[in-house]
């Protein structure tokens, strides 16, 4: 007897069943049962799918009554991807197929196809394919009350459905939400292949069974089959020499497996009897992050999610100043900024007339943004304690040198700063995070976590890092993810330097295949980063999905923008089958994005600006977010847009050319990181009439640049 393999399955093929005719649907599952046991070709009844063999997708049908079920196998599992109704004018290479029985010479010719494949579809030819051809597109069959209820479309809408008749009405409807449409456009028009491979695969861990739990309601989920890679590293033995830190290029599956790692750090410690009640700490940069990341395990660990406590580090830091009694306010930005300024205007230096002279300018050649960052995230980040310990560092991350005399001046400056700030009786974050990270050794009380997950730690600073380390019981317990690449806020350092807990060497993985992108958006994004770059960008070396090129267009004014934008959201959508809620428009700032939200809006198009506390992900039309508060999101359409007023990116050009330099390659990592957001389809809309070095370096090879101007 044959082993039975795991059963996968898209979600194509669950919203098929859904709805299914009961009689049907037990017909169906036992066929599905049956290809766990034994999926192999045989006769006419499953067969190669040609067609898609010759494209390099190893795809079966299995004839089931009046449906053919399409699936993928292997030795380990089978996949169901689809299921359609048999239509013999609608299939008729099926039909051509289904009557030759494949000889074993010609299914060996099919295994060379496929291998043979080209890599990358004629996506500009699957597209057009895919748009509709005429004004309206006919539904195939009346909707009616009995297949509105099978579909399990919520009663409400059933009177605004009823009368629809074709595929723009049904668009077009008003009130109805986007899982809607989707369901009844998926059972009316079926969804191209090309489309239901790219979308993840899930595990059906109890077969069947589940299959029929989710028909019947019973069963609302079905969690993602990761990839034998990212399996390994969720199961990194608790009892490891150290901790594990995995990396990887944009949408790896970073995040993915940290979450996946909980699940597999409380098996192991609720199956250990010393540790009473578990308590696994996961942190990640945004309180957006935390909000997804919170759905995501509450359906990956059910009523285990009490033993998980999902927080930004700056919570914590916050939570522990109170337990300490030891809390502040935070300093504003317009104060700060004040602060600042009148430390440089107070500062006395010592020495020569003429080396008091020489630290001035070195203070004004560096300009009042350096000088800030340079006290933010070196001096009170990494705790720098003495003018001598800062003569001796090694500024790493910082490109612009300073010599004996520059950091003099700089250290007299931050000296007054301190003064200043400390005379407000409020503080800034850099100075939180560092007392935070101090104070929690005074609290034998507060409670440490069994296991600590950071996600994205790239941009911690080293403070908020070490406080993390010291919350954690263990070292070998510590779970980091980070891609230096993405890293827009802060300046590379050395994990060791910041905690001698923090040393990963033997423990350090990296993820190679991207599961969020096209091909074509990663690599092209990749090309772009080239200059800005913190680390080598040739990680990722496999990919899931693939799509056409993103495109570089030129604009001249505010309408010209706003019209290609909703011209691509609408070709987008169409073209993948999906609302305009999949899209989004990321933007340098807050004014830029109200705008053009308000724009789409004037042309029609449900759209709202969401500042990064503000995020509702779940809400209906075009999300326009900024560049920044896209960061460890992803969405299947993405415009990136905004730039025409000319003020981005903000570079002094006062400052040292390294500095700008500096500037201008973190500015890029933003941009690359919006880029690396976008799932399916990318644009980004550039002024015509002004050069922008944030704007440039877009290789035709990469990018589509022929609609440019
Ligand atoms: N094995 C897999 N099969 C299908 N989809 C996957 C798999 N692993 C991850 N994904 C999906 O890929 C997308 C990216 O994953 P994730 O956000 O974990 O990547 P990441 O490396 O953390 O990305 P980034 O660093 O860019 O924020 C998500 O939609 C996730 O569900």
């Amino acid at each position: 007897m044959t082993a039975q393999r795991q059963l996968l399955i898209k979600p194509t093929f669950l919203q098929n069943m859904l709805a299914l005719p009961g009689k049907e649907l037990h017909q169906i599952m036992e066929k599905v049962n049956m290809l766990t046991g034994d999926p192999e070709p045989a006769g006419k009844v499953k067969v190669p799918f040609q067609r898609y063999w010759q494209q390099g997708i190893r795809l079966y049908r299995l004839r089931a009554g009046h449906y053919r079920v399409f699936y993928t196998f292997d030795k380990q599992y089978v996949a169901i991807w689809t299921l359609r109704r048999r239509d013999e004018s609608t299939y008729e290479d099926e039909v051509d197929l289904e009557d030759d029985e494949l000889t074993p010479e010609e299914l060996a010719g099919l295994e060379q196809a496929a291998a043979n494949a080209r890599q990358r579809p004629d996506w500009d030819a699957i597209i057009a394919k895919m748009q509709p051809k005429e004004e309206t597109t006919p539904f195939p069959e009346p909707i009616t009350e009995e297949l509105l209820t099978r579909l399990r479309i919520p009663k409400i809408y059933h009177a605004r459905l009823l009368p629809l008749k074709t595929r723009e009405a049904l668009y077009d409807c008003h009130g109805l939400d986007d899982e809607t449409i989707l369901r009844l456009d998926e059972y009316m028009f079926e969804k191209p292949i090309e489309l239901i491979q790219q979308e993840p695969t899930l595990q059906a861990l109890g077969g069947v069974d589940d299959l029929l739990r989710y028909k019947e309601g019973e069963l609302l989920d079905f969690l993602l089959k990761l990839s034998p890679e990212q399996e390994q590293y969720t199961r990194w033995p608790l009892h490891a020499s150290g901790p594990t830190m995995v990396k990887g290029g944009p949408g790896t599956g970073k995040s993915t497996v940290a979450l996946y790692r909980i699940r597999s750090l409380l098996q192991q410690l609720l199956q250990e009897k010393s540790t009473a009640a578990p308590r696994i700490l996961f942190t990640t940069y945004t309180n957006a992050l935390v909000k997804s990341s919170m759905q995501l395990l509450q359906q990956l660990l059910g009523d285990s999610m009490r033993y998980v406590r999902v927080q930004t580090a700056d919570t914590i830091a916050t939570d522990v100043l109170h337990k300490a009694h030891a809390y502040k306010d935070i300093l504003d930005e317009k104060t700060l900024q004040e602060i600042l300024h009148k430390a440089v205007a107070e500062v006395r230096f010592e020495g020569s007339p003429l080396q008091q002279r020489a630290q001035r300018q070195a203070l004004i050649r560096m300009g009042n943004d350096y000088l800030r960052q340079e006290i933010d995230t070196f001096l009170v980040a990494r705790e720098v304690e003495s003018l001598l310990e800062y003569q001796c560092m090694a500024r790493t991350g910082r490109k612009y040198r300073l010599n004996g005399l520059q950091r003099e001046a700089v250290w007299r400056v931050y000296e007054r700063w301190k003064e200043l700030v400390e005379a407000t009786g409020q503080e800034t974050w850099q100075q939180r995070r560092v007392r935070a990270a101090r104070l929690i050794d005074s609290l034998p009380s507060y409670r440490r976590y069994d296991a600590v997950v950071i996600d994205e730690a790239q941009d911690l600073e080293p403070a908020a890092l070490r406080l993390l380390v010291k919350l954690c019981k263990a070292p070998n317990r510590l779970f980091i993810t980070a891609d230096a690449n993405q890293s827009i806020y802060g300046s590379s350092f050395s994990w060791k330097e910041v905690h001698q807990d923090l040393n990963f060497q033997g423990h350090t993985n990296i993820l190679k295949a991207n599961y969020r992108s096209t091909q074509e958006i990663d690599e092209a994004a990749h090309s772009y980063l080239t200059y800005g770059a913190l680390e080598p960008i040739e990680y990722t070396t496999h990919y899931v999905n693939s799509g056409p090129m993103p495109d570089v267009r030129a604009v001249l004014t505010a309408n010209h923008e706003i019209q290609l934008l909703k011209d691509f959201f609408t070709r987008a959508c169409n073209a993948l089958r999906l609302t305009h809620s999949s899209c989004a428009v990321l933007c340098p700032s807050e004014g830029e994005g109200r705008q053009i939200a308000n724009d789409l809006r004037v042309e029609g198009l449900e759209a709202t600006f969401m500042s990064g506390s503000d995020l509702n992900l779940k809400r209906p039309g075009i999300k326009v977010l900024t560049l920044k508060s896209a960061k460890g999101l992803e969405f299947p359409v993405v415009a990136i847009a905004g730039f025409l007023s000319g003020r981005y990116p903000v570079i002094d050009e006062q400052a040292p050319e390294d500095e700008q330099a500096e500037m201008l390659a973190r500015e890029r990592r933003t941009m690359y990181v919006a880029m690396t957001r976008a799932m399916r389809a990318l644009l980004v809309v550039v002024p015509a009439q002004h050069e922008n070095e944030l704007l440039t370096g877009f290789d035709s090879t990469y990018w589509n640049l022929s609609s440019k101007q």
